[in-house]
């Protein structure tokens, strides 16, 4: 039997890195994958989600330039072109995680892996390899890394709806879309497809869109959905669907119901723990993910570690790429790297996209008396189109240090902008370090340093609870 120092489980974002990264530093690595190299965020997230997004931008710039002088004859998308054009590009990112593997002197086995026990891993035939012979391997530490999956609403019919991964591969781009959730997926998903032209219901349970995020954020999202074409149904629970001859019936709670040709669940995802055999190592679960930190992610069973989405920390690429490097580090060659987890940014790549770095308001609120910095404006790429919809920019700030806690904003090249202020929130800047820089001319990201007037003052909310 081959025996290995370390045997990774998944050859996503976190797997790889984690496998590179221990090779490097002279392990004998393994790294098993039973689907596709790259994992989720090659291909079916991230990436394929982002060419598709630019993909609909490039329509809402095609419409704005004859504002411009452009004399744009008429244009139609071809759905085909863009699915094959993407999915050339997601092989050749294959490929080049296959080679960069292998280069590492890494050992590939394609297949779906399992324990058989804490220092044992059998790996059996799966999609991406059906023919392969089932064989078994030691190692004397294992990573867990096979990601999660997209979850489908337990409700009558759902068999009839489709989840992220399908949408990549559609044969035809349906003309209408009804989404249920308003996370992420939901509200990038509803993105893509109004601004390649289909009718685009999104059904979410709550009452403004992107739970988790800034309050005001997501109020300015509310009002920014019916602009991009978007019809916006919340605090509506979908009830069931109905196949009919011309495409599905919707139920929402209450008597509503939408007519569509595609009814999408952007509902969440659940970690890859089925079938692993994780209860044969002895590594504990709670509510299906495997708990650890992210600084630290070890199991309860002293040889076993887990990253990226299948634990309860983060579920982003940079977050599960970070854990994971940070992981063989400690193991094979310790540097005393650390990352600033508590302040990842995060995007959410809709037609008008928001991106976020450190506290909201609201969490802020909770420990510190808060001066609130916001901007509202047309950008100035929309003049002379005359396309509706503004651009909000936040800063929150601790009242009494001046640090700023948080910076958020919702318009053109907002996760290109946040990326750069997530280095000022992760290196704890005051509100007179912005103030103190000097603004480029003329761009959006400007007023973060010419944000003069305080909007409000917030007293800390434990203190006015008292
Ligand atoms: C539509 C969509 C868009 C997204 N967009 C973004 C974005 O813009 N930015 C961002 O930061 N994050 C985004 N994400 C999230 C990101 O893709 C994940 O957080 C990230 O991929 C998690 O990495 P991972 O290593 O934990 O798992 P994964 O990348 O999912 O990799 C796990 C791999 O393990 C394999 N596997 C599972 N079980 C086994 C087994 N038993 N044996 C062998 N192999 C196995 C799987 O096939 C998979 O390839 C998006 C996700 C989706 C679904
Ligand atoms: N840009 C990015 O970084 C990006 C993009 C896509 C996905 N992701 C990652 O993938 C994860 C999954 O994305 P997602 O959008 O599916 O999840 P999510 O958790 O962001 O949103 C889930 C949505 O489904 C709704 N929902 C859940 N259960 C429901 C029920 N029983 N009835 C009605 N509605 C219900 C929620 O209210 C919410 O609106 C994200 O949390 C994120 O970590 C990241």
């Amino acid at each position: 039997m081959q025996e290995f120092d370390l045997f990774v489980i998944g050859a996503g974002s976190g797997g790889v890195r984690c496998a590179r990264i221990a090779a490097q530093n002279g392990a004998r690595v393994a790294i098993a994958e039973r689907r596709h190299w790259g994992g989720t965020c090659v291909n079916l997230g991230c990436v394929p989600k982002k060419l598709m997004v630019y993909a609909a931008d490039y329509g809402r710039e095609i419409a704005d330039a004859p504002a411009y002088g452009w004399d744009v004859k008429p244009v139609a998308h071809d759905w085909r072109t863009l699915i094959e054009a993407k999915d050339r590009e997601i092989t050749r990112l294959n490929g080049i995680y296959v080679s960069m593997l292998r280069k590492a002197g890494i050992s590939l086995f394609t297949g779906n892996a399992r324990f058989v026990d804490a220092n044992t891993i059998e790996i059996g035939p799966s999609l991406l390899a059906p023919d392969e012979p089932v064989i078994r391997v030691k190692a004397k530490r294992i990573v867990v890394a096979p990601g999660s999956t997209p979850v489908r609403l337990d409700i009558p019919g759902a068999e009839h709806a489709i989840v992220s991964d399908d949408a990549f591969h559609l044969a035809a781009r349906p003309e209408r879309v009804a989404i249920i959730g308003s996370g992420y997926i939901g509200v990038e998903f509803a993105g893509i497809f109004a601004g390649l032209g289909s009718k685009v219901d999104l059904v979410y349970r709550s009452d403004l869109p992107l739970r988790g995020f800034d309050q005001e954020v997501r109020s300015h999202l509310a009002e920014l959905l019916p602009l991009h074409g978007i019809a916006v149904h919340p605090s509506r629970t979908p009830e069931r669907i109905e196949k009919e001859t011309d495409g599905y019936r919707l139920h929402l709670e209450g008597g509503d119901v939408i007519e569509t040709d595609c009814v999408f669940m952007a509902t969440g995802r659940r970690p890859n723990i089925d079938g692993l055999g994780l209860d044969r190592a002895g590594v504990r679960t709670k509510d299906g993910r495997i708990p650890v930190s992210a600084e630290e992610p070890a199991t309860n069973v002293p040889n076993i570690y887990a990253i990226g989405d299948v634990t309860d920390t983060y579920n982003l690429t940079p977050t599960a790429i970070a854990e994971g490097h940070l992981l063989a580090e400690r193991l094979y060659a310790p540097q005393g790297r650390d990352w600033s987890f508590g302040t990842t940014p995060k995007a959410v790549f809709f037609s008008s996209p928001v991106a976020t770095v450190g506290l909201t308001e609201e969490e802020a609120a909770e420990q510190h008396a808060l001066d609130i910095y916001t901007s509202s404006f047309t950008p100035m790429r929309q003049t002379l189109s005359g396309r509706k919809g503004k651009a909000f920019l936040k800063l929150v700030v601790d009242a009494d240090s001046q640090i700023v806690l948080g910076a958020h904003m919702i318009g053109p090249d907002a996760p290109e902008i946040i990326q750069g202020l997530a280095i000022a929130v992760t290196t704890r800047l005051t509100k007179r370090d912005f103030d103190r820089t000097i603004g480029l001319h003329p761009t959006s990201a400007e007023e973060f340093v010419t944000m003069r007037t305080r909007t409000r003052h917030i007293p800390r909310h434990s203190d006015s609870k008292r």
